[in-house]
């Protein structure tokens, strides 16, 4: 037959497939046809020579397309290597259907372009009619346009087969094409074409996911055991806590079948809407546990709804945030910084700005509650600084009785007091001379002593009690404080004009219970407790770092430090149970998981019930040691002042004491 006659019966066929609607057997194929005439006004038997947009167009189109670009090269190098010997030639095209990426024989590059199989062709429906990628890009589904399949007459000698990837709020990113002149007649020789194409396009998109959700822990589900390893079906980015970040088409899918819907593309993302374990039965220790269970790292789980068998990997986060420039070049002297937190962000912020500070000749003001870090931020500002080999000389303003302050910070001369030492005695302001002097709990030094610190910081010299002359010193401050230093200033008790000389720059520490990166804390504390032990063997259970995960850290990281120094000595065998913990980091954690209630405040409320109920379990430890604070203080593992001031947040007065007038 003719070319002019097979494209008279080309024109024929489309007519009158569209006069009979339902006849042809590709209903993709219709609807296509159908908006080909009805919506862009094209005409079948009109020569269509191929678009392609400017130079400079096809670069812009490229470099929107870029992060794409570069996580399918591999794929697209791959696919082309399958199928050269077949003629095929493979297209990447963005979402606007511009061929960014081309890989096809050098040799037929005239006929490549002639064709519009080529680098910047424009293969939008509405530019050139029914197409594998253009019906793609509105169908969005994978397909194959063979021969008379095509809308234009001139292109009924083409094969082409084209598959969407969508990016993880599934939203079409872009569309992999393969496409060949020559072909046999049947539709049916091009099945293995569309089985090979929408594999490589689901491996594009899942690296593209996998790239833009590393900073996530990433659970890969598969329903075989074997191929969970290789498969990766379905990819799930969660939260250290478990909440859903994103999925990868799959995982979309296999959330939706279980009721538990994504946003789609342009919907509102509603704030942590769900959780992991509203998916599987499982404690999020479990799951964050998987790249360390069994020989294979594989476990399995449920799911809740349909309890269908699931097999899962994990992924560990990489970093989230790239180190800046200065960080790059200095990475080693930053370490005790970087070490001090993972991805929370407060934290991250934190530490940013601790290493620009670290070599400035300013004082320094960690603000954060008890036993939030505000010593360890310190000591590390010091160890990554110039100062780092000068000594670090840590003095806490609220433990040292008042009459010995003096003393102790200016030291004194032979004989200049009664009880004074015969030898004097250096201070220790004297003593971090070229190194750091940490100050903690500042705002319960004496006023008294806060005018002479005052001279010390302006004058850069101390004067020791007794000695007619003061002594230089090279000083670099840091003070902390859990109180509100504005207030007290307000109330008298703290002088401005020292909060202005010690407050050069400040430094934020969030509590515990709001960090993100909790599971990095509780793992690092871990294996610096097992190294002070000299042991390794142990490990803690999934369940068990549920339990550390959901308590609300009252004590913050000291709190959290006790509770795994107790376990490690108190546990038996190899592995750390839940039973291990204290008893109040575990009341708690008796509620199933899909029982958890999902307001940040019922969280906090999770692994300490008594909270929710408005009270505090305080109570009870002061009643199970007849209000012996020390005690309290040992089995909570906080402060005795600590104590204190909880009692009176909450307004708990002891017996003896609430008769009193
Ligand atoms: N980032 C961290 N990584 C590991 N351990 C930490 C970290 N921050 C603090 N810790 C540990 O937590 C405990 C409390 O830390 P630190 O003494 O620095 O807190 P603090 O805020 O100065 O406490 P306080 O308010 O009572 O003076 C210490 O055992 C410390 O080693």
């Amino acid at each position: 037959m003719s070319t002019a006659q097979t494209q008279r019966e080309h024109v024929a066929t489309i007519l009158h497939a569209l006069e009979n609607p339902g006849g042809i057997e590709h209903a993709v194929i219709e609807r296509s046809w159908r908006r080909c005439i009805d919506r862009y006004g094209l005409d079948p038997t009109a020569p269509s020579p191929p678009r392609y947009v400017p130079d400079r167009t096809l670069r812009e189109h490229q470099d929107q397309a870029d992060a794409l670009i570069q996580v399918a090269r591999a794929g697209v190098e791959q696919l082309y290597r399958q199928i050269t010997s077949l003629d095929y030639v493979v297209l990447l095209t963005d979402a606007r259907g511009i061929a960014v990426q081309f890989l096809g024989s050098n040799s037929a590059q005239r006929e490549h372009q002639r064709t519009g199989l080529y680098l910047g062709a424009d293969w939008s429906e509405e530019h050139a009619g029914t197409c594998a990628v253009g019906t793609c890009i509105q169908e969005q589904v994978p397909l194959t346009c063979h021969h008379s399949d095509h809308f234009s007459a001139h292109h009924i000698q083409l094969t082409c087969t084209a598959a969407p990837v969508f990016d993880p709020d599934g939203q079409l990113l872009a569309v992999l094409d393969i496409s060949a002149y020559r072909s046999p007649e049947s539709k049916a020789s091009q099945t293995f074409a569309l089985q090979v194409v929408k594999h490589y396009a689901r491996m594009i998109e899942d690296a593209f996911f996998l790239q833009r959700y590393s900073g996530y822990h990433i659970v890969c589900l598969d329903r075989s055991r074997e191929f969970v390893q290789i498969n990766r079906r379905y990819l799930i980015a969660i939260e250290e806590d478990g909440t859903l970040v994103a999925a990868n088409t799959a995982g979309r899918k296999l959330l939706r079948h279980h009721e538990l819907p994504l946003p789609g593309p342009g919907e509102a993302r509603p704030f942590r809407a769900w959780n992991i374990q509203d998916l599987i039965d499982a404690e999020i220790g479990d799951v964050l546990d998987t790249q360390h269970y069994g020989d294979d790292r594989v476990r399995a789980f449920r799911t809740h709804r349909h309890h269908e068998l699931h097999f899962a990997t994990l992924i560990e986060p990489q970093r989230r945030r790239a180190p800046t420039g200065e960080t790059r070049r200095q990475d080693s002297s930053l370490a005790p910084l970087e070490t001090l937190a993972d991805d929370d962000p407060a934290m991250r912020d934190t530490l940013t700005r601790a290493a620009r500070l670290r070599n400035e000749p300013i004082n320094i003001l960690v603000i954060g509650e008890t036993g939030t870090g505000k010593e360890r931020i310190a000591r590390a500002l010091h160890d990554s600084s110039r100062r780092h080999d000068k000594p670090f000389v840590a003095i806490n303003c609220a433990a040292m009785p008042e009459s010995l302050i003096e003393s102790e910070l200016f030291g004194y001369e032979p004989g200049s007091f009664t009880g004074a030492s015969s030898k004097g005695m250096k201070g220790l302001i004297a003593q971090a001379d070229g190194g750091t002097l940490f100050l903690d709990e500042i705002g319960d030094m004496p006023l008294q002593l806060q005018t002479r610190l005052l001279r010390v910081l302006a004058e850069e010299e101390v004067l020791p009690i007794g000695a007619s002359r003061p002594l230089k010193v090279d000083l670099r401050v840091v003070a902390a404080t859990h109180r509100d230093l504005r207030g007290l200033i307000e109330s008298g008790d703290f002088r401005e004009d020292l909060f202005y000389r010690l407050n050069g720059a400040s430094l934020r520490l969030p509590p515990l219970r709001e960090r993100a990166d909790k599971g990095y804390l509780i793992r690092r504390l871990f294996k610096e407790l097992q190294t002070e032990r000299g042991e390794s063997q142990s490990r803690l259970r999934g369940d068990t770092m549920s339990a550390l995960l959901a308590y609300p850290w009252p004590g913050n990281i000291r709190e959290l430090h006790n509770a795994l120094r107790y376990a490690l000595a108190t546990h038996e065998g190899n592995e750390v149970v839940v039973g291990d913990l204290p008893e109040e980091c575990i009341s708690g954690h008796l509620a199933h998981p899909a029982a958890q209630p999902r307001s940040s405040l019922d969280r906090l409320a999770v692994g300490y019930p008594a909270l929710a109920r408005g009270e505090d379990p305080l109570h009870d430890a002061l009643r199970k040691h007849h209000w012996n604070i020390s005690a309290v203080a040992r089995e909570l593992g906080l402060s005795r002042p600590t104590i204190y001031r909880r009692m009176k947040r909450l307004g708990i007065v002891p017996p003896h004491q609430q008769d009193a007038p």
